[in-house]
């Protein structure tokens, strides 16, 4: 279903679980291929801060793309239709969502202004109306929506048929759930921020590495003067993960999150944080000031967001980036 849509663009394929396995790849597509085995040999020790049996193992692809634009999607996300019965080409759309600009300074009731056949409305400043680079595009799941695990207990039969015409930029100051599930971002602008969290094997918490990621990346776009959006386009979330697996996965996440969402409502990041690297290495210094008390995962997660910045810069010295890939 992928083809017409991927087969344009680069593919990185990050294998997870065991790297005896083998997968096989269709012809016809531009591609890199890694699993653990090389994950561990391009990394070597700094490979601890990539997630080993967890979805988060992707961010190992943002690590080694050298494309300015990257988009990451589950391999249960297929093409989706839209109201017209038409396919959706996601790729396009999350493009246009980044090579537009965002408004998170002041709230565009009519949506998306840049949008052929909208636009300010009356009463918009004028002042605001060239907007701000955009970061990241945040596209939307027909059919299983991606849910946390109570409220999939709850509604186990619930399936998003709602398909809203509509692109929002996500104002400053406010943080929002990130799904990595179809998912776009300008890598020149905040790749070294798009840190998966450390979950999976020998970690106490699963399915937030995403969640960490966003709220990561949020409040460094908010100091940085970047635009997060919402909404189009939408993939279709072929099947839903068991709820009771998930509910372990997520347990710790749960409660946590009470304390961490109050730390990046309030985190300030310094006027001499002025690339995404700086940002994020300040990010982590405050995450184990202020969240190791929570619990002494924070401090292995701070630690791991270091390590990560140290393999983004010894991976990607003053490279010059090319266009798109997906991961
Ligand atoms: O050990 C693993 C488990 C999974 N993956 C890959 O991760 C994504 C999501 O897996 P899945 O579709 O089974 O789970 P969902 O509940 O639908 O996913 C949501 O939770 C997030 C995971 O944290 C994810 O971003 C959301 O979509 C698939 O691509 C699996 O292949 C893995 O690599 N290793
Ligand atoms: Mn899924």
């Amino acid at each position: 279903m992928w083809r017409p849509f991927f087969q344009p663009y680069h593919l990185i394929i990050v294998q997870d679980g065991d790297p005896r396995k083998t997968i096989t790849v269709p012809d016809g597509f531009d591609y890199e291929l890694y699993n653990r085995n090389d994950i561990n040999r391009i990394l070597g020790p700094k490979a601890a801060c990539i997630s080993f049996n967890d979805s988060a193992c992707r961010s190992f692809g943002y690590l080694v793309s050298k494309k300015k634009y990257v988009f990451t999607v589950d391999d249960d996300c297929f093409v989706a239709k839209g109201p017209s019965g038409k396919e959706i080409n996601a790729l396009e759309q999350h493009i246009k969502n980044l090579l537009s600009p965002s408004t998170p300074f002041f709230f565009n009731t009519l949506y998306d202004p840049y949008r052929e056949g909208a636009d300010f409305v009356r009463g918009y400043p004028f002042s605001l109306r060239e907007g701000v680079p955009t970061a990241v595009s945040h596209g939307l799941w027909l059919n299983i929506p991606d849910y946390d695990a109570p409220t999939q207990l709850v509604k186990p039969h619930e399936r998003n048929t709602r398909y809203v015409d509509a692109v929002m930029t996500v104002p400053k100051g406010a943080l929002f759930p990130m799904s990595g599930m179809n998912l776009a971002f300008n890598r020149e602008l905040i790749g070294p921020a798009m840190y998966f969290g450390l979950m999976g094997d020998g970690q106490p918490i699963r399915r937030y590495d995403d969640m960490w990621a966003g709220w990561c990346v949020k409040v460094i776009c908010d100091h940085l003067g970047l635009g997060v959006k919402t909404g189009l386009p939408y993939i279709w979330h072929s099947k839903a993960s068991n709820p009771l697996v998930n509910l372990k996965k997520e347990y710790h996440g749960i409660h946590w999150q009470e304390e961490v969402i109050p730390f990046f409502q309030v985190v300030s990041l310094p006027k001499k944080c002025t690339t995404p690297q700086e940002c994020y290495i300040e990010l982590s210094k405050q995450v184990k000031e202020k969240l190791g008390n929570v619990d002494a995962y924070f401090n292995k997660l701070a630690d791991a967001m270091v390590t990560w910045i140290e393999a983004w810069d010894e991976l990607n010295p003053s490279e010059k980036l090319s266009n798109v890939s997906a991961v």
